[in-house]
């Protein structure tokens, strides 16, 4: 379905994850940098843990892996603690509508926090504006994702192998930077990217280049899982400049995430309305196509920390979306969303890749701009 194919050229031209100046694979020192300091913005959360303030300049680690166009830093160890503590607060349960099964946590991370995470992901992510074509019957028209994304993750039938090749020293607890994709059965390699490649070794391969989940976000997936008791191989970020950037109505309902697929939504940065509304029932043939329910949507205005457990029947028959904003509230700071799910086959994992990746430009945050700027493999030193 993409307008651009990507060439098998371009594949081995990707570039390799930039070797951090360092003593080893994948610890740098880096003083520099602000993570660990104060959030921008003022406290205003009245379940914030004071305990664990986190220390200046701590240096950095970093996840490095092939796929990763950079290397992405690894949490502080007092963002990890704190991060591993959660949820905040408790969730409240909504399932007072027809199919619909919700969990709420307001918030689920507490609001300095989730300004640290926030302020810490939009510097530190690759993100990527895909574009791509769909055609439905004569109509082909060119679509523009309106807003930022991102994702890491690989489905169910294979993993990333867990012992690096003989040779290599990682510590036992980071990935090594080299790591294959392995068959999750069989333990056999099986190969990735596979755009122009014809015959058994397509079939048997990944177009995408599935990329493990950073330490970065994994430590929030397994605070997910265990707050949950759901589980999730996939993390897809969405992050929304202004409020010119949006997502219409859909459902996250691909087979290849299962029936009654549970998937959690984070909220970190600007607040903004998430609306929705239940699908239209079907219409009997003959009878005009309904647009939807007559009922207005139902709106959660989520704010920084926010999570929502969408579970159940919501995804088969709820649609969601965050609409724009204009006039005095287009101008927010920006907001991240980062959504876990679990996709259960290869297509999942080739889905996601192809729409929330694509074949275009990667694009990094220039925080003295203060906008997303094309990245480029700076020369090494
Ligand atoms: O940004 C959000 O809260 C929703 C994102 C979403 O629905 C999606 O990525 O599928
Ligand atoms: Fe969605």
């Amino acid at each position: 379905m993409m307008s651009k194919k990507r060439t098998i050229d371009a594949y081995f031209s990707i570039p390799k994850a930039k070797k951090p100046r360092a003593v080893n694979l994948i610890t740098v020192k880096d003083e520099s940098r602000k993570l660990a300091t104060s959030p921008k913005i003022s406290d205003d959360d009245d379940t914030t843990d004071h305990s664990t303030a986190a220390t200046d300049k701590e240096p950095l680690d970093y996840t490095t892996h092939a796929s990763y166009p950079f290397p992405i830093p690894r949490l502080s160890g007092n963002l990890e603690t704190e991060i591993s503590g959660l949820p905040a607060r408790a969730a409240r349960v909504i399932a007072d509508q027809p199919d619909l099964d919700l969990l709420y946590f307001e918030p689920y991370i507490s609001r300095r926090i989730s300004r640290q995470l926030f302020e810490f992901l939009r510097d530190e992510l690759p993100f990527y504006r895909v574009e791509y074509d769909i055609t439905r019957g004569p109509t082909k028209t060119h679509i523009r994702t309106p807003r930022w994304t991102t994702v890491f993750g690989l489905d169910e039938t294979a993993r990333f192998e867990t012992n690096p090749p003989s040779g290599s020293n990682p510590p036992s607890d980071r990935p090594s930077s080299t790591e294959r994709v392995v068959d999750a059965r069989t333990g056999k390699p099986i190969p990735v990217g596979q755009i122009d490649m014809e015959g058994p070794r397509k079939e048997a391969g990944y177009k995408a280049i599935p990329r493990p989940i950073p330490h970065c976000l994994d430590v929030l997936r397994k605070s997910t899982e265990a707050a949950t008791g759901c589980q999730f191989n996939f993390c897809l970020v969405n992050y929304y400049a202004s409020g010119a950037d949006s997502i219409s109505f859909h459902s996250d309902d691909e087979r290849f995430l299962g029936p009654l697929p549970a998937i959690a939504s984070f909220s970190l940065g600007a607040s903004r309305d998430f609306l929705m509304k239940h699908k239209p029932p079907k219409s009997e043939p003959g009878e005009a196509k309904s647009n939807g329910t007559s009922k207005p949507p139902l709106k959660l205005p989520l704010v920084t920390g926010d999570m929502v457990l969408m579970r159940g029947r919501t995804q088969a028959n709820w649609l969601h979306s965050i609409p724009k904003r204009s006039g005095r509230n287009e101008w927010d700071g920006g907001r991240i969303n980062i959504t876990f799910r679990k996709a259960l086959v290869k297509g999942g994992t080739e889905n996601y890749y192809q729409y929330n990746v694509g074949s275009g430009p990667v694009y990094k945050w220039n925080n003295a701009a203060q906008e997303m700027r094309p990245w480029t493999e700076a020369p090494e030193l």
